[in-house]
């Protein structure tokens, strides 16, 4: 049966505005107190339940300022880690990102929610068959770092310099040969960039990139059974307008709102951090791209604990915690200073928007509390927030966040603002990286006996080229010859069956986040480019002094691992 495209659906263009979806969101607003909330948010517990096999929330609440008998130490897969020396004594305002870094989202259930919203707006909106309906989705398959070939319909792995290490067509693994054939060569580099790629550098991206494999395995094998004229890139492009409708219309907000604990982890230590970030003299905001409805509700979950009553429902008190807070951001337009977004004024009861015709003092020195007028905001740029916190130099300011792009990459490069990345997955790479010891000396090991093998039969190959050798000799040679090249294979074999082996401990598909085989995975170097500090948790921040020196370890040539045995 074909089914045939129409263009995208009307309802596949709602405004992000939208006056109904405001309105949902205020009246939804007596669903979301705690007394509301699932089971799976373990709230009020002393630590909390790790759901998503992924992230490890931080949990107890307690930070370091919290008194205590004994020193604390902090478990490897908490540390904040340092790329860029960071002095936070030179930090006068401390911003945070809200999804997916205050707001950790469950995978299991927030992803699915999206995949399956995603699959419903093909069915009914553009056509694809219904037999969509039944599919499942397996939300540990794809990882951040990933990026998608569209017109190819694949999906790759790459090292820092780009080049393609593991390749997947749908759900098929590419062999050598392909890979090569695809991105082999080294005249045409390709910058792996829109609007051929996607990347997949969000976890909101997973959903939607695991989808798209999907698809393309069924096109390849059911090829009458999707829209007529559908080809990869266009089948990309349906899962991303109708992801991007899933994030607008309500689809996911909606459920979120009414049970917040079924799709956030909560984290009874935001609260005390953000309060030890407020009593150290600095200002603290937030910057999200989400609504201020959607905003409410989800900040009113995480510090729910320490505002709610039983009477109350979105009671704002939450804001307390915060000086600024700027919703419907548009990051990363956000941090062009050519952006001219108008700046309004939320109210937070209503909702509604006004012109903020504010009156916002001039930069000052340091140290000093911004005295804004209002406190909630929407739209704007990063010239009017740096006058509502009233920094002197764009260096002052701090921005945790979880989206290299979205977040970190302009408000570093840039603006020069200071930056932390959130990387939720890091807790479980550190803490199978801290296992896996023997196994890398192992590998280590082996990679030098090939290494030797290989020389000793460049060097043989080079004395039989030598007219002057006896056959006697020559035999001999020829002889070593082969057992070499046997040698080499053996070892070649032990050496890839022990990195696949290694590799998968990290994940069964994609192996470790932060490297492809030897090098640095591209994702890891943009961290190290982008992220001044990167951590598994936001909350991690509450585990060090608000005056900490965050300083970078020592950096490595390949010169130096030799010599100094490292
Ligand atoms: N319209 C779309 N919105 C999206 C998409 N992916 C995520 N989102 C929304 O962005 C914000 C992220 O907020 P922040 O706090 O991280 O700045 C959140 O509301 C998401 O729902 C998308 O593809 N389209
Ligand atoms: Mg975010």
């Amino acid at each position: 049966m074909l089914f045939y495209r129409r263009p995208l659906a009307a309802a596949l263009r709602l405004s992000p505005l939208s006056p109904p979806l405001l309105l949902f969101f205020a009246s939804a607003s007596s669903s979301c107190s705690p007394a509301a909330s699932s089971t799976s948010g373990a709230r009020g517990c002393s630590a909390v339940r790790m759901d998503s096999g992924m992230v490890e929330t931080a949990s107890t609440g307690a930070v370091w300022s919290t008194p205590s008998a004994e020193p604390r130490s902090i478990s490897i897969g908490k540390e904040i880690f340092c790329n860029r020396s960071l002095n936070m004594r030179n930090i006068t305002a401390v911003g945070f990102d809200m999804d997916y870094t205050l707001a950790q989202y469950k995978p299991e259930t927030f992803e699915a929610l999206a995949y399956y919203g995603t699959i419903g707006k093909l069915v009914k909106d553009l056509h694809y068959p219904e037999e969509l309906l039944t599919w499942e989705f397996d939300w540990k398959y794809m990882v951040r770092g990933l990026v998608l070939d569209k017109k190819r319909g694949n999906i790759l792995k790459m090292d820092r310099h780009k080049y393609v290490k593991v390749a997947y067509h749908g759900f098929k693994e590419l062999s050598k040969e392909e890979k090569v054939a695809a991105y082999g060569s080294t005249l045409i580099r390709d910058s792996f960039d829109e609007p051929d790629y996607a990347l997949i550098d969000t976890l909101f991206s997973l959903g939607e990139a695991y989808l798209f494999a999907q698809l393309v395995d069924f096109m390849d094998n059911n090829p009458g059974r999707v829209p007529a004229g559908t080809d990869y890139p266009l089948m990309y492009k349906d899962v991303r307008s109708a992801v991007d409708l899933c994030h607008r219309d309500g689809t996911l907000k909606r459920m979120v709102a009414k049970d917040p604990g079924r799709y956030i982890n909560a984290d009874l230590a935001i609260v005390p951090m953000l309060e030890m970030i407020k009593k150290s003299g600095r200002s603290t905001f937030l910057v999200t791209n989400s609504l201020w409805d959607y905003t409410d509700v989800v900040m009113n979950y995480l510090c729910g604990p320490y505002t709610s009553d039983a009477s109350s429902g979105l009671n704002h008190k939450w804001l307390q915690y915060f000086d600024i807070v700027i919703t419907g951001s548009s990051k990363p337009g956000f941090f062009h200073d050519d952006n001219r977004a108008g700046l309004f004024e939320v109210e937070p009861d209503s909702g509604k928007l006004l012109n903020a015709d504010i009156q916002i003092g001039s930069p000052r020195s340091s140290h000093q509390h911004p005295t804004p007028v209002h406190k909630v905001y929407q739209g704007g740029n990063v010239g009017h927030l740096h006058r509502l916190l009233c920094v002197a130099s764009s260096s002052q300011i701090l921005y945790v966040g979880d989206h290299i792009y979205g977040d970190i990459l302009r408000s570093k490069k840039v603006l020069g603002w200071r930056t932390m990345l959130v990387i939720p997955e890091l807790e479980q790479e550190v803490k199978l990286l801290s296992e896996s010891k023997s196994t890398r000396k192992e590998l280590r090991h082996l990679r030098m006996e090939r290494d030797s093998i290989e020389d000793r039969i460049h060097h043989l190959e080079w004395s039989l080229r030598f007219d002057d050798l006896t056959e006697n000799q020559k035999e001999k040679l020829l002889s070593e010859h082969v057992d070499l090249l046997q040698q080499r294979e053996h070892v070649r074999r032990l050496h890839q069956e022990a990195q696949r082996q290694h590799h998968q401990k990290f994940h069964k598909v994609w192996g470790q986040l932060m490297k492809t085989g030897y090098q640095n995975s591209r994702f890891a170097h943009q961290v190290e480019r982008f992220a001044c500090l990167y951590s598994s948790q936001v909350t991690n921040f509450g585990l060090y002094s608000p005056n900490k020196y965050y300083r970078p370890s020592e950096d490595y040539m390949p010169h130096e691992f030799d010599v100094l045995e490292l």
